[in-house]
């Protein structure tokens, strides 16, 4: 479990990480979400104690990192893939950190097999790719067999079968009862892999809830009605928290009530409808709802939710 409370890390008098407080639970994968520049990367330094908070505190497992005796069998990190790129081959590495933490060879191994470096494990790290060296990365944090994972954007740079296999890594490892706590800038990416989401933005938290409920609640529900009668279905709908846009000749787009009352009111009042859908929206919509207002590197080249996307994610 990390637990932060009022974490902040203040640069140049500029508030990077301002008063965060946030639980991640042992058991469940839990999404770091936020734009560019929103504070992932210091909380999680601060966590790991790379980085000293300016005022607040942060504690793994119950103990602020530093305090942990045996820190590599509490917490795992991947915090910069590049880091571990190194001269010596991925195998020597792995080993060299092993022998330093009193950690079995024979975990080495099994932590090569884990991350399916078998094939390039002899291989000097510093001229893998950015996939093999997330990999590579991972099976570091993975060395101690913690009870906590941190990963900084763990699927950057991997192609969609790594993808795939981090998630599943991860959803083994939360099934395990492990803590697991990973940043990704890819909110479709987050919608099938975490169960929980902290939402960041401007070194604040601006969600911490499950995936569900951030995807239900931040945006009305919307239902698109088809029917033959669609000015008189939107005069009738239309009222107190209710929005009728009508998109074209027999299609209306309905927010603030839900199928079942629209159907109500069609048939209390003899209007055919052909065709009831609820608009699910999908996380990246919530995301958008949530950090419009929290995005520091605004794009002036679109307007709308794709210019702000493409603002919250340039340069990952
Ligand atoms: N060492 C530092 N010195 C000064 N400012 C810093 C330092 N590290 C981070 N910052 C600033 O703190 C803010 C938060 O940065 P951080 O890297 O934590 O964000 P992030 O959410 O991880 O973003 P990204 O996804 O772009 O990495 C930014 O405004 C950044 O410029």
């Amino acid at each position: 479990m990390i637990e932060a409370k009022g974490l902040t890390k203040v640069y140049g008098g500029k508030a990077a990480v301002g008063g965060v407080s946030f639980t991640v639970q042992a058991g469940q994968v839990t999404g770091f979400l936020g734009p560019n520049g929103a504070g992932k990367s210091t909380t999680m330094r601060m966590v790991m104690g790379l980085d000293r908070p300016t005022s607040g505190t942060v504690t793994v497992n119950g103990l602020p990192y530093a305090e942990h005796k045996a820190p590599l069998h509490e917490v795992g990190a991947l915090l910069d893939a590049k880091a571990v790129h190194t001269s010596r081959s991925a195998y020597n590495h792995l080993l060299a950190m092993a022998a330093t933490h009193g950690i079995p060879k024979s975990r080495v191994n099994e932590v090569i097999e884990m991350t399916g470096l078998e094939a390039v494990a002899k291989k000097k790290a510093g001229g893998f790719s950015l996939g093999m060296g997330q990999r590579l990365g991972i099976a570091a944090a993975l060395l101690g067999d913690p009870q906590t994972l941190i990963l900084d954007e763990p699927v950057n740079g991997l192609d969609p079968e790594g993808v795939l296999w981090v998630r599943n890594l991860v959803r083994y490892l939360a099934n395990q009862g492990k803590t697991v706590f990973l940043s990704s800038h890819l909110m479709s990416e987050m919608a099938q892999t975490a169960d929980h989401l902290i939402v960041i933005g401007r070194g604040r938290i601006i969600a911490d809830a499950p995936v569900q409920q951030i995807i239900a609640g931040t945006r009305q529900a919307r239902t698109l009605v088809r029917t033959s009668s669609a000015s008189q279905l939107a005069a009738l709908l239309a009222g107190d928290g209710v929005k009728v846009d009508q998109s074209e000749t027999e299609t209306l787009e309905v927010t603030g009530m839900d199928s079942r009352q629209i159907a109500q009111v069609a048939l209390e009042n003899r209007v055919l409808v052909y065709e009831l859908t609820p608009q699910h929206s999908s996380l990246e919509d919530a995301y958008f709802d949530l950090t419009k207002d929290e995005v520091e590197y605004h794009s002036h080249l679109a307007d709308g939710p794709a210019g702000e996307y493409a603002s919250a994610t340039a340069g990952k």
